[in-house]
Parts: structure tokens; sequence; C-alpha cells
């Protein structure tokens, strides 16, 4: 059986503020007021594990941990079909300079090695969360979600972040980044893994 959270306050072991401000939208209906990792002044602990779900408890444990306070932590990226699902959980590291992160370098990297591949190749990709709450004794519940669509070139549109300049996501023409960001809580991988988060922590 699920655990419920019962606090007024839900820590948000992130560093990343684009998906501190998607999960302070999403929650806003629930009455619950967030708090990110950094406001917190959290360090990032090392994501050491090769999958999504081993990341995310590393990142909410140590945050559970440092705080006292239940955390909720969000481990996502993309997996490409063409790619065999890299860059997946390195995601964010195809983005790394050694000084700061760079997505134009990314979604270059992933365009030329799509183009590379001996035509056709399908764009087919799916953005995917975990979210994993955990609490200061231990105990951690896991919440996932996908969203499917296509990659395309040149990049569009300058809202969001990361990679949303060239997901298309499933049943629309326009990138996640030339949607506002009420549209893109509607059907992203972080809104699907929210609905399941909600409907398992305030049984809503
Ligand atoms: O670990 P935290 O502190 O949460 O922040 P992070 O940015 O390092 O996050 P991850 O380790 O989970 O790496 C996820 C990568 O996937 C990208 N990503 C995740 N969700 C995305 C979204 O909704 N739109 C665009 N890019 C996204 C994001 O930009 C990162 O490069
Ligand atoms: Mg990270």
């Amino acid at each position: 059986m699920t655990r419920r959270f019962t606090g007024d306050t839900l820590l948000i072991a992130t560093h990343n503020k684009g998906k501190l401000e998607e999960m302070a939208h999403l929650l806003q209906p629930f009455g619950v007021k967030v708090v990110g990792a950094a406001e917190m002044n959290l360090p990032e602990p090392e994501e050491t594990e090769d999958t999504f779900v081993g990341n995310a408890r590393i990142k909410a444990h140590a945050a559970a941990r440092a705080t006292g306070l239940p955390a909720l932590s969000d481990d996502s990226g993309i997996t490409i079909d063409a790619l065999d699902g890299a860059p997946g959980v390195y995601t964010a590291d195809w983005a790394e300079t050694g000084n700061g992160r760079d997505f134009m370098m990314a979604m270059t990297r992933a365009n030329d090695e799509l183009e590379a591949k001996s035509a056709p190749h399908p764009r087919l990709a799916q953005f995917r969360c975990t979210l994993v709450l955990a609490w200061p004794d231990g105990h951690d519940e896991v919440f996932e979600g996908v969203a499917p669509g296509h990659l395309v070139w040149p990049i569009r549109g300058a809202a969001g972040f990361g990679y949303d300049p060239m997901f298309v996501p499933e049943g629309y023409d326009v990138t996640f980044a030339e949607m506002d960001r009420w549209e893109k809580n509607k059907i992203s991988h972080r809104a699907r893994a929210v609905e399941k988060f909600v409907k398992g922590c305030f049984g809503g």
C-alpha cells in the first residue's frame, strides 16, 4: 500500500529550475508548497546508477536524509529508438561541456547520430520521467511517466528547457518548446508521473 504524503511543504530534490517550475505548476491544485534543493542549500549527489530509478533513488534519499523531510526527486531523459535508447540516463551528460551544460550541443549530437544512420531512420523518441518520493526512514515510492513523440531538425521554439526544442509529442505539430508551460504540463512525461504520484500519495 502506498504511503501517503501528509505534510504541507514538499521538498523537490532537483537542482534543475525547469523541472522545479513544472512541478510547482503541476502540484499547485493540491495546495502543497514546493521547495527546491537549491533553496535548501543541498549538494548535488553524484548520479552513479545506470537506470532512471536508481539515480532518482540516490537523489531522493540523499535529500530526505539531509533534511529529515520527505523528498521527491525526478530523474528523466530522452530515449531515441534508432539509437537503441540513447542518450537515456545519459541525457544530461550529452550536454556536459566541463564548464556547464550546452543543450544545443546535445541536440546537435542527437540529430547527427540519427543522420548518420543508413536511411530510412525513424525519428521516434520518448521523454521519460521517474519520480521517487523518499522518507527519512528509508521508505520510498516510485512513479513513472512516458511521453512518446518524434525529433525534428532544425530545432523550434524558445520555451521549456533541455531538449524541448527538438521534441514533438505524439498527436501534435509543435515542439514542447513551442508550447506554453500549461500545454506541456497536460501531456508531458513529468505530468504523467506526477498524476500517478498525486493519485498514490494524495489520493487525488
Ligand atoms: O538531477 P537534477 O538535479 O534533477 O537535474 P538534471 O537536469 O541533472 O536532471 P537529470 O539528471 O534527470 O537529467 C535529465 C536530463 O534530461 C533533460 N530533460 C528532462 N526532462 C526534460 C523535459 O521535460 N524537457 C527537456 N529536457 C528534459 C534535462 O534537461 C537533463 O539534461
Ligand atoms: Mg542530474
